[in-house]
């Protein structure tokens, strides 16, 4: 596990919501093998907020995350990135706001072994035709501690520096809002602190909205708000999360399935 966080920090005020589902749900499959992933869920994720989407495996975390962040289709009800609706979308459109609104990190870090480290963080950008705006660059450059190493291949880096390249490619075209499945689920206690440190600092200096699946209780600590799924439900949710408090909630599920 990672270090705990340190002490709770100031929050600027809400100012919108950056995603929102309502009554999502998705199906898998059909007859024998059919399989309720999410039922109805309704959450919002704030702009400026941190939050982590925690629950039992197999409870539709990662379906929810990429439901909402348009990289898979849902079965009904609706979600939206801002104000655009997703379902209002067809795969042109979807595919370009994801390129120009949202950043990715997974829990691979899914680098491009021939680049060096500065032309994987602007890769998006160089997708998108885009030069990048140097002071951006460099500031993002400077948090993620990566100054010395832009000219390394992926190979040549730690895993937690990879994840850190990954943290600022998903940072780079300013997205409104960076979901991340298991970001630190390949990486050491370490090597996950720091990323978690900077995707907590890119929240509170760079204002990013951050949607973070975990099911590490010390990952989820450093989020502003945890949310709970069990069986495809939103079943809980806690602010200001310790990793005490977040071990205790798991511990609650895992209790009430051996009885159930
Ligand atoms: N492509 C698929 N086809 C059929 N069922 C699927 C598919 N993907 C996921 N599921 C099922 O949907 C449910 C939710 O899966 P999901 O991967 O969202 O859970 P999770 O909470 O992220 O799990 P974990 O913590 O183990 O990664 C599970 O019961 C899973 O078996």
């Amino acid at each position: 596990m990672t270090a705990a966080p340190l002490a709770p920090h100031p929050h600027p005020a809400p100012t919108g919501i950056a995603a929102a589902t309502t009554d999502l749900s998705k199906v898998y499959g059909s007859g024998d093998t059919r399989v309720v992933a999410l039922d109805r869920v309704s959450i919002s994720f704030h702009e400026g907020r941190f939050t982590a989407i925690m629950g039992p495996s197999g409870c539709g975390k990662s379906t929810l995350m990429h439901c909402a962040a348009g990289l898979d289709s849902f079965s009904s009800g609706s979600a939206r990135i801002g104000t655009t609706e997703l379902g209002s979308l067809n795969d042109e459109q979807l595919t370009r706001l994801r390129r120009d609104r949202i950043g990715f990190i997974f829990q691979a870090f899914n680098l491009m072994p021939t680049l060096t480290a500065l032309e994987n963080i602007t890769l998006p950008l160089t997708i998108a035709g885009r030069k990048p705006d140097r002071q951006w660059l460099d500031h993002v450059v400077s948090l993620t501690g990566l100054s010395q190493r832009l000219g390394h291949r992926p190979g040549q880096l730690s895993g937690g520096q990879q994840q850190r390249v990954a943290v600022a490619r998903a940072l780079i075209a300013r997205p409104s809002i960076i979901f991340g499945d298991e970001p630190t689920g390949n990486l050491d206690s370490r090597a996950g602190a720091e990323v978690l440190g900077f995707l907590r600092d890119s929240v509170r200096e760079l204002g990013r909205t951050v949607v973070m699946v975990t099911h590490d209780p010390v990952a989820a600590a450093y989020a502003d708000r945890v949310v709970f799924l069990s069986d495809g439900r939103l079943v809980d949710e806690m602010v200001q999360p310790t990793a005490d408090r977040v071990l205790d909630r798991m511990k609650a599920f895992d209790a009430r399935s051996r009885t159930s």
